[in-house]
Formats: C-alpha cells, structure tokens, sequence
C-alpha cells in the first residue's frame, strides 16, 4: 500500500491533495505519510514475532521530533549518534532506557548526560572509548553498560561512501581484535557488558553480507561464552535497502526470517535492529516547484525552488530519486529534463534525464526523500531550511516552520565599528 498515490491524476499523500498542501504551506516542502512510518516500524517488530527484540529507529535518517514521536508512541527504540540526537529523543518522549548509542567520537560530555538518563548501551567503537566511559562511569560511581560494535570486514555491496564494514573504514573494532578488547572490558570496574553490535552499510539490497556478518558474532559469541563473557542482545545495526529505482531489497520479513534461522540455537539472546531509511525514506516526498525551463544546446532543464542544500543525496552519491508530477495532465508533451536546482553548483540537481509532461508553475515531487533529506540539509547560499509537514489521513501538522531569514544570521555578529 502506498500512502502517496495518484487520484484523479492528482497526488495525494494520504488523503489530502499534495497541491492543497502546497497551497498552505508553500515550497520546498517535505511532507511525511505517518501511517507509512507506523507501517514500516511494524514490519520489523511483526517480524521478529516471540524472539526477545528491540527496534531501535535510527534517528539520523529523519530526527524530526514529530518523526521520533510517532516512533516512540510505537515502543520503538532509537540508535543515536551524538546528545543532540539524545535530547530530541527525550524532547519527544522516547524511552531512555532504549537508546544505544553509536559514533566513532563520543564526547565525555555526551557519554556523561547518557549515562545520567540511562540510556540502554553505548555501542563503542574502540578501546579508547572503552576506557573513556570506564572513566566517567567511575566518577558517578556507576557501571556503564556497552556494546562492541565490531568491524566484520564485509562488502556490503552498498555505495563506497555508505559502506561502513570493511576493515579499511573508522568505524568499530577489528573483528580480529575483538575478543581481545572484550576481555579487556571484562576487567574494566566501571563497564558492564550487555551486548554485541556491528552496522555494516546502508542501502544493502542483499541479505548474504547481513547473513555472512551474523556467522562472524555467532563465531566470536561462542570464543567469549569460551572466556566466560555472556552477551544479553545483538545488534546488527541498521542497513536494510529501500526501492527507490529498480532495486529490490529483501523485506523486513524476508530479513527476519533469516536472522531467526540463524539465531535457533540463542532464544535467550535480545536482537536489537537500527533500521533508518527502511522506515522514514518512503514515507516522505519533497514537493518543488518550477521556477523556470529551459533548453540549452540539445538539454532541457526543469530549474525547481529546491537545491542541493534541501536534499544532497543525488549530488553527494549520483544517488537516483523518482521524480513525479504533483498534477498529471496527459494531453501534455512530455520532455526528457534534468530537474535542477538554485544553487550555484554544478553538482545541483534532483535527477537527470527525467520524462516529465511540465510547464513553469507546476510543482514536482521527489519520492523516497524522507531518509536522509531535511536530515542532511544545510543553509548553503543563504537558502533557509525548508518546511516539513506530518499528514495523517486527513489531517496535516507544520512539524517544522520554514526558517525566516533573518535566522541565517541569529547567531553571528558584526565586528564592532572601531575596528
Ligand atoms: C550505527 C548506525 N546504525 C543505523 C544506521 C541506519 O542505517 P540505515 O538508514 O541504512 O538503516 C546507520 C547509518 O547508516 C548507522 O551508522
Ligand atoms: N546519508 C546516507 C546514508 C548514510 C547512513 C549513515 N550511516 C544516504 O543518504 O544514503
């Protein structure tokens, strides 16, 4: 079931018309399907049917407070990576208790708030940080509780810049070192171990490096059962693809269903899942609209109201997002497009080689933008951050304002005139 489909060649999202809501609340826009976000979270939890399980939402794919609500109205967990993450969770009414906590740089500040508001478990990524959170712990007379997060060294088949398990990238401990650095924390007063983690990649479209990593911490389980070190939860980190050309990514199902064979022998064991853009990437569009077109050479382009500072992905990856009419007229020519944006970049553009049936005026919708869109956007050319907009059924809520301009400059100063 899609919640962003066409009637009467009008898109809707939900049940209100997506030009009614650009009529309200203007554009760029990012509008969000809740029913859509439920939906996702569930077929994780579903999936996992009686096994102990946790879902932990990954908070960097759409931290929006109104996103992190709808998660936590769920009983959904959440994957952080820094205390701004931390404090939008508590902000919007998370469970302490659920969150772990990944990110190569853990601050002693951030590890201090997370373990004063109890957080589930630190996912660490070396033994510097172990001994890091060993220290701070000590200083509240505490025992923190963590997760290695291990590095498998497996091709995630994903893009280079996404991919995070290969040995040559930052993030976690050398499988090969792992044991090692448990044994050590074992030691530790101030450390409690509670679990096993690892997060190989996002946008995986195949279950076998999500299977081959899963026999690597069955392995090294086993070594630490051997050491006398026995593990509460395993982590296996987010990654799970979504469609947005032609790929065809397993289903949460397909992918629990595998995970449990796997995992027959450990019914005690908790699996702790951070699924991001399997849950909010199609749950969301970015709406546009044409500002001009125009012909250069034997290229046509559709130069749209959002650039490269509202949604990066296709300039940051060459990543390919579906771009669609807001209004479908058929009698219409259509014309091959590069559907580009404001930004002085040559790099600005939301898709290349688009067949649209477009005049000036009328307004695009991205599709699968609700992953890692107003999430990574910037005020880059003074362009302030764009509006986000909650639909359920027939109800929209303004989740976010768009940013008046003069909050570009809030927060600088001008030097004073003596100088
Ligand atoms: C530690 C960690 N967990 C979970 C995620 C979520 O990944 P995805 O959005 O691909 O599910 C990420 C991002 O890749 C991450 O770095
Ligand atoms: N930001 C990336 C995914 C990286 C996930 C963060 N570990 C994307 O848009 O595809």
């Amino acid at each position: 079931m899609d919640f962003f489909q066409y009637k009467n060649n009008r898109l809707y999202a939900e049940d209100i018309a997506v030009s009614e809501l650009v009529r309200r609340f203007g554009t760029p826009l990012y509008i969000y399907s809740r029913a859509t976000l439920e939906r996702h979270w569930r077929a994780f939890d579903t999936a996992l049917g009686t096994h102990p399980h946790l879902i932990c939402y990954a908070v960097k794919s759409n931290p929006n407070i109104a996103v992190l609500q709808t998660m936590a109205k769920l009983g959904a967990g959440f994957d952080i990576v820094s205390q701004g993450e931390l404090e939008r969770v508590l902000a919007a009414g998370g469970d302490a208790g659920k969150i772990v906590f990944s990110g190569v740089a853990k601050t002693a500040a951030e590890i201090e708030r997370a373990l004063s508001v109890g957080i589930r478990c630190f996912n660490v990524e070396s033994s510097a940080e172990l001994e890091r959170i060993n220290q701070v712990a000590a200083t509240m007379n505490l025992r923190a509780p963590v997760s290695l997060r291990v590095n498998p060294d497996v091709d995630a088949h994903t893009h280079p810049y996404i991919s995070t398990g290969l040995k040559e990238n930052k993030f976690g401990i050398a499988v090969q070192e792992a044991r090692r650095v448990y044994r050590y924390a074992a030691g530790l007063k101030h450390i409690k171990i509670t679990g096993m983690d690892c997060h190989i990649g996002s946008q995986l479209t195949e279950l076998q490096p999500f299977l081959d990593t899963a026999d690597r911490l069955i392995l090294l389980l086993e070594q630490l059962k051997a050491d006398g070190i026995e593990l509460e939860h395993l982590d296996l980190g987010g990654g799970l693809g979504v469609t947005y050309d032609r790929e065809t990514p397993p289903h949460p199902a397909e992918y629990a269903a595998a995970l449990l064979d796997k995992l027959k022998g450990y019914r005690e064991l908790e699996i702790i899942l951070e699924p991001g853009r399997a849950i909010s990437a199609n749950a969301g569009i970015l709406v546009t609209k044409v500002e001009y077109l125009k012909s250069n050479e034997n290229r046509h382009f559709a130069i749209v109201d959002a650039g490269m500072n509202d949604m990066i992905r296709p300039a940051l990856y060459q990543a390919h997002m579906e771009i669609i009419e807001v209004a479908r007229d058929l009698d219409r020519e259509t014309r091959i497009y590069d559907v580009v944006g404001p930004i002085c970049e040559t790099s600005d553009f939301l898709g290349k080689g688009r067949k649209l049936a477009i005049a000036a005026g009328d307004y695009l919708a991205q599709r699968s933008a609700g992953a890692y869109g107003a999430s990574m956007s910037s005020t880059y050319n003074s362009r302030p951050l764009t509006a986000e907009v909650m639909v359920s059924g027939e109800t929209a809520n303004l989740i976010r304002r768009r940013a008046p301009l003069s909050q570009l400059w809030q927060l600088e100063s001008l030097l004073p005139e003596s100088d």
